[in-house]
């Protein structure tokens, strides 16, 4: 998935905006998730991924509303890709919009030690991008089990949709919060809920490799993949009058269901053969 396409636009995307009533009533049930999931596992706190970004970023927020600040705990995980501005945003939601506590731990040392272990990986983009994924996720692990606190994710719904989340990388969590919510609809949950728009409208970016962008990589902007997803991958409604409706070329339409299809393994739980006996 690492090349850069063409960006597809539609030119009259689904309008998938939640009435007001409708995003309070997510606060209200993903404050509820939050606070049942931490129950069930008998610990009081969550810890949390910062990367400056939206998701992170309302994820954060509503862990706050569900648990109080003295109960959520972020890392903040630089690598030599990030940009200065996200992590400095991402210190910023801790410290400033959550007042919680977080720590700074940089990833690339860490890395660097599965690449001495595995040189042969060394250049490739996407093979070392995914590593530091999964270097994180082994941290908040750590600091889980230290804490006696379950990890929250921070995947939403157009990402998991199409497979756009590394494997046992920022996919290794105990629970997603905002899963339910298609990518536009993260932006407007933030807004609502008072996070400041410079972070609300921020580009999206895994940065897993420099300049990285979501709608590069996944050569559709995310007003068009919700928009397909809704209608036609969850919906039901056919490629051809999905493109009708929305204004695109019936190949995004495709594009789309191919990388629902091609995910699959990603959201389900590792197989085995059938039982013999
Ligand atoms: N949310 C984000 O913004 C975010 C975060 C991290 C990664 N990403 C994106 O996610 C992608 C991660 O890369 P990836 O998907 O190539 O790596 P991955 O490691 O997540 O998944 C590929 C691996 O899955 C396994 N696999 C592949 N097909 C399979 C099948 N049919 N059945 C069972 N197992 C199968 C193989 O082990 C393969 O190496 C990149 O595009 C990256 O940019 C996005
Ligand atoms: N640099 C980072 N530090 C801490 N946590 C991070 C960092 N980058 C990503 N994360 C976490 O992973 C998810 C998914 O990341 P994407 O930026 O969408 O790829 C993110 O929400 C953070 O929780
Ligand atoms: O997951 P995040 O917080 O990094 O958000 P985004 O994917 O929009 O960069």
């Amino acid at each position: 998935m690492a090349e850069a396409k063409p960006v597809q636009r539609a030119d009259d995307p689904l309008d998938l905006t939640l009435s007001e009533a409708e995003l309070e009533a997510y606060r209200d049930h993903i404050t509820d998730f939050i606070a049942e999931q931490a129950d069930a596992a008998g610990v009081e706190t969550a810890i949390i991924g910062l990367s400056g970004g939206i998701d992170s970023t309302l994820t954060s927020h509503l862990a706050v509303e569900a648990l109080g600040a003295a109960n959520v705990y972020g890392l903040v995980m630089p690598s030599e890709v990030n940009r200065e501005a996200n992590m400095s945003d991402a210190e910023r939601v801790a410290s400033e919009l959550l007042d919680i506590e977080y720590d700074v731990i940089e990833v690339e040392p860490i890395a660097d030690a599965f690449l001495d272990g595995y040189p042969d990986a060394e250049g490739d983009q996407l093979a070392v991008g995914n590593l530091r994924v999964r270097c994180r996720a082994v941290l908040n692990y750590l600091a889980a089990n230290h804490r006696d606190s379950i990890v929250l994710g921070t995947g939403n719904r157009s990402e998991a949709l199409v497979g756009y989340f590394t494997k046992y990388g920022d996919g290794a969590v105990d629970c997603h919060p905002i899963a339910n919510l298609y990518k536009g609809q993260v932006r407007q949950l933030a807004t609502h809920v008072g996070v400041p728009d410079d972070l609300a409208e921020k580009t999206a970016s895994a940065e897993m490799w420099l300049d990285q962008t979501d709608e590069a990589e996944l050569g559709i902007d995310y007003p068009t993949l919700d928009s397909i997803l809704a209608l036609h991958v969850e919906g039901g409604v056919s490629a051809s009058a999905t493109a009708a409706e929305i204004g695109v070329d019936e190949d995004a339409v495709e594009h789309v269901r191919t990388l629902y299809e091609g995910s699959e393994h990603k959201r389900a739980a590792p197989p085995g053969p059938d039982p013999l006996f």
